[in-house]
């Protein structure tokens, strides 16, 4: 194995450059290939797949989801009771029949009156129960919902914080968002909500039937003859809802990227004045979404129209055959009025499930979405049993690397160099070379698709993940800061760090005099994506956070490309202090920049060259 050494010395000039290989063609690994054919997997699973997935999910609440279920069946006997003080007024107090005996034991013979107030408590009594059923299912369900909700969600954002940065560069940040924040919501909705009504509304339809039959079984199979009817309207629109409801969410949150994209880069919208441009993009996406829309409402309007005219033709045939019973004599007046309110009860169970596997299908959608996310496998793994990494020493060696973003198109190819520790690398090349790219592959933000990188002669995919990406300290172009105080974005690269080690950051990277100056020092907010300061002032907190992070190896893209020369020479100043000791990789198009570099290469056409004194790149 012959390595290009850039150990800071100048000897071996003989193997340095890049190696000129035989010409190899490229060969994407498995992964690479599987990205060049889309982002995300968008599976359709089947109903089977999904409902089990579910109920793995819901585990854990299986308790408190059983209990709600309890409560929400005593619901059922009550509604049985509610219409029976008409019943007994219709049939005792205005006719002459005998009221109940349990009622006829506790009241005084004859005594419609009493009956009557009798009859009166008892409604309200039911109502009063009925009303304090509801509100403990519903205090029981929000608050288990809640729970189940915030649980699913922190995985989801979890797992998506911890996915590979092509995965982020394929799906962008939109689409994440909207299943973590909407799709994830079904999961709720099914638990606590569709299962329950579900299993609720069949105990209540069987106990209805039961009543009824008791009451006129001739009836209750009347009513029950339109069953076949809803249970071919729920599967003719389970499979059209369903697609209706994807695509749905798909248009959704398209459009939505397309506020987020906007708004993040208000500046160059106003700048360029294209604010109507965006607003026709918006229009446009929204526009698709809406029709996506109109078209699953209708859908399940005209579902809910076949289940309500279905329901309708049922009650009337028992409203017809039960007068025509009470013509006959062969049940009074007050059972029909029973009968007929059970009929309606009954199918209120029926018309719940049916409507309820109408909206069924959106959840399951999106529940479809929410678990893609979670099963969505990180590009970038560690292995099992990886190695713990302390503290690296910083020799780096790039055996053989080829990279693509794609699996097509090569961004380097057979690159192999060796960087002794505490070596000072300036690296050139002409804009989109891959200089960039280079560094990336170091902390694996992407892996290698042929060769490997060694770090203390290790290769990267044997160590722990966090314990590798802890060895390095990044200072990017665009520096990014978050909407917290100046303190808290130095801190961000060691949570536990004291005050005065966030000074003495400060102070190293030249930062503590003007952040004194600010109105509330290191307190200061610094706003979104720390919009309040200045280009420069936000370079010089990423370089403190550098400074406070004190990792073994230092990379540093182009960071001082947008600021003028004196802020650029007093940030470098501050820089080459933080690279002493420390393995650095430095990025720069200013040549002039690099002076203080022990070794310079270059990045063209995928290959990695050492540049020979006084040879300038191609930028
Ligand atoms: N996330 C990505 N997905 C796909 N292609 C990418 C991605 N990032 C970079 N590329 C491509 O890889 C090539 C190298 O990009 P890279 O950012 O490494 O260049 P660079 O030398 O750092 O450029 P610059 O000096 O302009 O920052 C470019 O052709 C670019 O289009």
């Amino acid at each position: 194995m012959t390595h290009t050494p850039l150990d800071g010395t100048g000897k071996d000039d003989r193997d340095l450059g890049t190696r000129v290989r035989d010409a190899q063609p490229f060969v994407p690994d498995r992964a690479t290939a599987e990205r060049r054919e889309g982002p995300v997997r968008e599976t359709t699973v089947s109903d089977r797949h999904l409902v089990r997935r579910l109920a793995r999910e819901l585990r854990p609440y299986w308790l408190r989801i059983l209990g709600l279920l309890l409560l929400s069946m005593l619901a059922t006997p009550l509604a049985l009771l509610t219409p029976l003080p008409l019943k007994i007024v219709i049939d005792s107090v205005l006719s002459s029949h005998p009221p109940p005996s349990v009622l006829a034991s506790i009241l005084p013979t004859g005594s419609d009156a009493a009956l009557l107030i009798a009859v009166t408590v008892f409604f309200v009594a039911i109502a009063l129960l009925a009303q304090l059923l509801d509100l403990a299912t519903a205090v029981l369900r929000t608050v288990v919902g809640e729970r189940l909700l915030l649980d699913l969600r922190t995985r989801l954002f979890r797992h998506v914080q911890r996915l590979s940065v092509s995965y982020h560069d394929l799906r962008g940040t939109t689409d994440s968002t909207y299943r973590i924040q909407y799709d994830a919501t079904a999961t709720q909705q099914i638990a606590m909500d569709t299962i329950p009504s579900f299993i609720t509304a069949v105990l209540t339809l069987g106990t209805m039937l039961y009543v009824t039959t008791q009451i006129d079984w001739q009836l209750s199979v009347v009513a029950l003859a339109i069953s076949p009817v809803l249970l071919l309207a729920s599967w003719r629109y389970r499979r059209q809802l369903r697609t209706q409801s994807r695509q749905v969410k798909k248009l959704e949150s398209g459009a939505m990227s397309v506020v987020q994209e906007a708004l993040s880069a208000v500046r160059v919208v106003q700048a360029f004045g294209r604010e109507e441009h965006e607003e026709q993009r918006f229009v446009r996406r929204f526009h698709e979404g809406m029709w996506a829309r109109i078209r699953y409402t209708l859908a399940t309007s005209r579902y809910s129209l076949v289940i309500g005219v279905t329901t309708a033709v049922g009650t009337a045939a028992v409203l017809y055959i039960g007068v025509r019973s009470v013509q006959t004599g062969r049940i009074t007046l007050g059972s029909l009025v029973l009968v007929m309110t059970y009929v309606s009860q009954l199918y209120a169970p029926l018309k719940t499930m049916s409507r309820k596997a109408g909206s069924l299908q959106g959840y399951l959608a999106s529940a479809e979405r929410a678990f893609a996310l979670l099963d969505e496998e990180p590009d970038v793994k560690e292995r099992p049993g990886a190695r713990p990494l302390p503290r690296a020493r910083g020799e780096i060696v790039f055996d053989d690397v080829s990279f693509a973003y794609d699996g097509e198109r090569p961004v380097l190819q057979d690159v192999s160099i060796r960087v002794k520790a505490g070596t000072r690398v300036g690296v050139v090349g002409a804009t989109g070379a891959g200089k960039t790219t280079l560094v990336s592959l170091l902390n694996r933000f992407y892996d290698p698709t042929g060769g490997r990188i060694l770090l203390d002669g290790v290769d990267l995919r044997e160590y722990r993940l966090a314990d590798l990406r802890n060895q390095f300290a990044i200072v990017l172009q665009e520096p990014l800061l978050f909407a917290a105080s100046v303190a808290e974005n130095i801190a961000y690269a060691r949570p536990d760090a004291s005050r005065e080690q966030i000074l003495a950051a400060a102070r190293a990277a030249g930062a503590h005099d003007f952040i004194a100056g600010l109105p509330d020092g290191y307190d200061t907010r610094v706003g979104e994506r720390g919009t309040r300061l200045s280009g420069g002032e936000r370079q010089r907190i990423s370089l403190a956070r550098a400074f406070l992070k004190d990792a073994p190896v230092l990379i540093l893209d182009e960071p001082t490309s947008s600021v003028d020369l004196n802020t650029e020479a007093a940030i470098m100043e501050a820089m080459y202090r933080l690279m002493e000791g420390r393995t650095t990789f430095m990025i720069a198009h200013r040549l002039s920049t690099l002076d203080g570099c022990d070794e310079r290469i270059e990045v063209a056409s995928g290959r990695v060259t050492r540049m020979s004194e006084g040879v300038h790149p191609h930028a």
